[in-house]
């Protein structure tokens, strides 16, 4: 089980950092393997400022994460890397556009698969692709340019599934697609949740948040105000902000097994 407890940042701002502004206040919720969790909140409210610190892009002022009870400071980053993952909003931004997109795949296997021998790592880079249901013919070789959005989003989760990772954090990353796509790869969340990972899915979009996730943690101003099963903060919200998102998007409540 992925954990926070108490997490809370404060940003130095200002000309010579003199003031502060705390982004996120004692946040804590936890992930269970096989769960989605959908961190929602408008902008500004701290969402990937939680997701980098997640990441360990960002050191906590204060407060825990931990895996299993272990405080995540304590394991390295490599190690901690094969665990948690994280995939963004734009995912053309993680290609190098002189380079074939299948590059970042070399590049893990750079740091972790150094010995593997060529025909294990194809192989196993066939398994992760079949996982995100990309066929290898489609993907490999080619330039950044000549894929879709959908499919680079896909190619960086396939690249987390290589290392057989634990959790996904997931900031805001069918955002940029367009709506077919979102559900393709809303479903691969789904399958991949099946498969026994756990996802943080980062969204301002309520709707999708209800979609995709077992459980909810709303954020205004860097505090959680409502933290849950989806269900229950979707139907009893306790918290006032949590209620006037919920009446912005009345028509889009519906779930994604009902759905489908
Ligand atoms: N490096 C930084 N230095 C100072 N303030 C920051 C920094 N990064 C974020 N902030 C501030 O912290 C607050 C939370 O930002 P954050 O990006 O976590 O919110 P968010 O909910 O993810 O928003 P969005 O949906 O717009 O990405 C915002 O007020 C933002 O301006």
């Amino acid at each position: 089980m992925l954990k926070l407890d108490g997490v809370t940042k404060v940003y130095r701002i200002g000309a010579f950092g003199g003031q502060t502004m705390t982004a996120v206040d004692e946040a804590g919720f936890e992930i269970k393997p096989g769960e989605v969790v959908s961190l929602i909140g408008e902008s500004g409210s701290g969402k990937s400022t939680i997701g980098k610190m997640v990441l360990r892009l960002l050191p906590p002022t204060s407060g825990t994460i931990s895996i299993d009870g272990r405080d995540v400071r304590q394991m390295g980053k490599r190690d901690y890397y094969r665990k948690v993952q994280g995939v963004f909003q734009d995912p053309f931004s993680s290609y190098n556009p002189v380079f074939k997109a299948d590059r970042v795949f070399a590049m893990i296997r750079e740091v972790y698969f150094k010995g593997v021998p060529d025909k294990e790592w194809t192989a196993k880079i066939e398994a992760a692709l079949d996982a995100v249901r990309l066929s290898p013919g489609a993907v490999l070789n080619k330039f950044p340019h000549q894929l879709s959005g959908g499919q680079l989003q896909r190619l960086l989760i396939a690249r987390a599934l290589l290392l057989d990772i634990e959790y996904l954090v997931a900031d805001e990353i069918i955002s940029m697609l367009d709506a077919s796509t979102r559900i393709d790869v809303l479903n691969l969340l789904a399958d991949l949740k099946q498969r026994g990972l756990g996802v943080l899915f980062i969204t301002h979009d309520l709707a999708l948040g209800n979609y995709i996730s077992e459980r909810t943690v709303v954020l205004h101003k860097g505090r959680i105000v409502e933290y849950g099963p989806t269900d229950a903060v979707f139907e009893q919200p306790e918290h006032a902000y949590t209620r006037k998102l919920l009446a912005s998007v009345p028509q889009l409540h519906t779930k994604w097994e009902d759905a489908s």
